[in-house]
């Protein structure tokens, strides 16, 4: 019978442990300039202040041997060393191969992948390359600058961050050269006319990106835009303006996309870990070119090497990873806040709830033991300063909800205007430093009477502080800094699941909607082609989608293609 981490002596103690921490007050931790000190990290320029957890130096040793008794270590190494950890699906998870360098040796089943990672990322750079100097055209000889590329999920989340944080870095945005670049995910067909609207098919490239390239909703966009690209251009112009990223070649070709226009991936990379694969690559390097995109890999890359090497007390994602499970598991506090102060990271808190919340949203530990305790964290976020004037007066009095704070030393964007008191990113900035300090320190009812405030308001005006965060400080936000972005978080999301001894990279929960979906859609089918009634749902179920039917009748049963039209 496997062990549960909570069945371990270490956890024990650090459950009895949160008596001693609720003892402390974080305005009184932060005094201690030694305990600070010690929870304060540099690493490659990027600092890391973790001194406002509510964690002491005894907290930090308590989770390090936590962290033996959930054999870390091994989990880590077994990752690099291709084992097939992802057991439910008998895969490797080896996305850490995606951005080695090309002398690096990783093997998944006996063989070495990197080679095979370079032989795509170089047929990448050859045919981002050709598109964007203008010697690949369209149909009809016109230079294709737009890209629509059609994902879901995974396929989808990564890129969109990446290329949202890339949009403002002065030299990506100068190699996009006016380009454009969009992303058709939703089945909506809203998005679809959201994404057409003012392209023209002539100068527009879709890529199609699913790892299965069986995801109902990619699928559809995809057809709907080859309908979109053929009724306009004619069949032929399919090969010429469609290409795909997928782990099923065969099903590319299927579809009827050049096989030569497919850029692979493989089963051991998890679609949310997928970004540094082409499912990223590809459409980035159209939109920047590749030598911007390597930079994105190399910053992943120089996490990797930490995560895999580094001692644990001056591992960036280990630490976070440990404190994170700290907040959940022992203080109870299921959240977490991605407070980014840019508003080029706006896509990151979107991004990292697929990757948390599919990877650690689970009900069992890898062995199927249901777990005595529950794992995953509820992740959200929005760029500072707007959360503050949003959800923030929950985080201030409300629940506690720890925060991930990160500021960027060099704006991409820097303005300065003369007569104002700093330049703009100062201003973005001293919020990114007060904030913290507001959380750990609060305002207590002596303070507040001291300041004459009116005896009826003290109750309401008082702050209990001692809130956690931590503070990510980035010297600046290019593609290098991205990637090391990404693989912190990427990495701190594996540690939690070591710790927690789940599966971090399968995800069951999704197929049980995909299969009712499809019971609703035969349905929707057989009612409105033969006029059946609606069986085999629920009461409620069928009144609903009995009203939707009638209410839609005028949909028509033989349709016609139609596109939308704005
Ligand atoms: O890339 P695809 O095969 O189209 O998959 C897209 C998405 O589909 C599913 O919903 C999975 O839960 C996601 O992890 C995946 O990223």
């Amino acid at each position: 019978m496997a062990t549960l981490i909570s069945d371990t002596a270490p956890w024990k103690d650090l459950k009895a442990h949160v008596a001693d921490i609720n003892k402390t007050h974080l305005r009184d931790l932060m005094s201690d300039n030694d305990r600070c000190k010690s929870m304060m990290l540099e690493f490659d320029d990027i600092f890391l202040d973790y001194s406002r957890q509510c964690a002491t130096l005894d907290t930090m040793s308590k989770l390090f041997k936590l962290a033996e008794a959930a054999h870390l270590k091994e989990k880590i190494t077994s990752m690099f060393n291709g084992e097939h950890i992802n057991s439910t699906e008998n895969r490797s998870v080896l996305h850490v191969a995606l951005r080695a360098s090309k002398d690096t040796t990783i093997n998944s089943d006996g063989k070495n992948v990197v080679p095979d990672v370079w032989q795509v990322l170089d047929k990448i750079k050859e045919f981002s390359d050709k598109v964007r100097n203008g010697s690949w055209v369209g149909a009809t000889g016109k230079p294709l600058t737009n890209v629509i590329a059609i994902g879901i999920g995974g396929s989808f989340l990564g890129p969109l961050f990446v290329h949202t944080a890339l949009q403002t870095d002065p030299e990506a945005s100068k190699s996009a050269g006016g380009r454009q670049l969009r992303f058709l995910a939703n089945v909506d067909p809203v998005d679809v006319a959201r994404n057409i609207t003012g392209l023209d098919p002539e100068t527009t490239l879709v890529v199609v990106v699913s790892k299965t390239f069986t995801t109902a909703e990619t699928m559809l966009n995809a057809r709907t835009l080859r309908e979109w690209i053929s009724s306009s251009l004619g069949p032929q112009a399919v090969s010429k303006h469609m290409v795909a990223v997928s782990t099923n070649l065969k099903l590319v070709e299927k579809f009827g996309i050049d096989p030569n226009n497919a850029f692979a991936f493989w089963d051991w990379v998890g679609g949310r870990y997928s970004v540094s694969s082409a499912v990223g690559v590809l459409p980035l390097s159209l939109q920047y070119g590749f030598p911007v995109v390597e930079k994105f890999l190399k910053g992943a890359r120089s996490i990797d090497q930490q995560f895999q090497s580094a001692p644990f007390e001056k591992n960036i994602p280990v630490l976070l990873g440990l404190l994170s499970v700290w907040n959940v598991s022992f203080l109870g506090y299921p959240a977490r806040a991605i407070l980014p102060y840019t508003q080029a990271l706006e896509k990151l808190a979107p991004h990292i709830q697929q990757v948390s919340m599919e990877s650690n949203g689970k009900g069992v530990s890898i062995d199927g033991v249901s777990l005595p305790f529950e794992a995953g964290e509820i992740d959200f976020g929005e760029p500072g300063t707007n959360g503050q004037h949003s959800f923030y007066q929950l985080i201030h009095q409300g629940r506690v909800i720890p925060c991930d704070f990160i500021g960027i030393v060099k704006s991409q964007q820097p303005v300065y205007l003369r007569d104002e008191v700093v330049n703009n990113h100062d201003e973005l900035m001293s919020n990114f430093f007060a904030q913290p300090d507001a959380l750990a320190y609060g305002k207590t009812p002596e303070q507040l009477r001291s300041e004459n405030v009116a005896s009826h308001l003290v109750p309401h005006k008082t702050f209990t502080g001692n809130r956690p965060s931590l503070s990510l400080l980035l010297p600046s936000l290019d593609a290098y800094r991205i990637g090391q972005l990404l693989a912190m978080y990427e990495h701190r999301i594996a540690v939690e699941g070591f710790i927690w001894g789940i599966n971090s990279f399968d995800q069951w929960g999704v197929e049980l909607g995909k299969s009712l979906a499809s019971q609703v859609r035969k349905q929707l089918h057989a009612s409105r082609k033969k006029g059946e009634s609606v069986e085999g749902f629920n009461f409620s179920t069928t009144k609903m989608l009995t009203r939707y039917l009638k209410a839609s009748a005028d949909v028509p049963s033989e349709p016609t293609t139609l596109l939308p039209k704005i």
